[in-house]
């Protein structure tokens, strides 16, 4: 796919989800919580917990299949957070907009914020934490798991 990849553990993850929260604090109080699911519901659980915010919608864009972006399909609506007046949208992170655009058609009025963003994803996002290049693909804890890498020593006769 030409990308690289930055790999994100648990600990970092906990780390910038807390380091959206301290920006979001001050931006509230917040009616509740939509999170882009799937990958905006560990995130989301993060916000909830450091804003003292009890209440989590859901919304479902599916556009992509594993790393294959298709067109976005709305699987299920938010149904609590009315214009989103007051609402915090958030998602692990924006890379094209295309999910964030979907989302925010349907919430105008709420704030959405990401864990990462990518360049051509920044417009939509009102507040998030670390950008990473347009070429770079995020891999998140919940996707991987740690397993045995070679020696640099060995791992450079195969590819140079
Ligand atoms: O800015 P975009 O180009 O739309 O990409 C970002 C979206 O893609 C990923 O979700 P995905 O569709 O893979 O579903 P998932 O959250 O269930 O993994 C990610 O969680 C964002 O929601
Ligand atoms: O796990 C993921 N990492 C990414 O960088 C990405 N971009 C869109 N969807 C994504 N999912
Ligand atoms: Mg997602």
């Amino acid at each position: 796919m030409g990308h690289r990849y930055y790999t994100v553990t648990w600990d970092q993850l906990h780390r910038d989800g807390r380091a959206l929260a301290w920006k979001l604090l001050p931006l509230g109080p917040w009616a509740g919580i939509v999170a882009i699911t799937r990958g905006g519901l560990i995130p989301s659980a993060i916000i909830a917990r450091e804003l003292d915010c009890r209440v989590i919608e859901t919304v479902s864009v599916i556009t992509y299949d594993e790393e294959t972006r298709g067109e976005p399909r709305l699987s299920k609506p938010p149904t609590a957070a009315g214009s989103g007046a007051g609402w915090l949208i958030v998602d692990d992170l924006v890379d094209t907009g295309t999910t964030a655009r979907v989302v925010r058609a349907l919430l105008p009025e709420a704030h959405l914020a990401t864990i990462y963003a990518k360049p051509a994803g920044k417009p939509m996002v009102d507040t998030y934490v670390t950008e990473v290049s347009q070429d770079t693909w995020i891999l998140f804890p919940w996707d991987t798991e740690p397993q045995f890498t070679p020696p640099i020593a060995k791992a450079r006769n195969g590819d140079g």
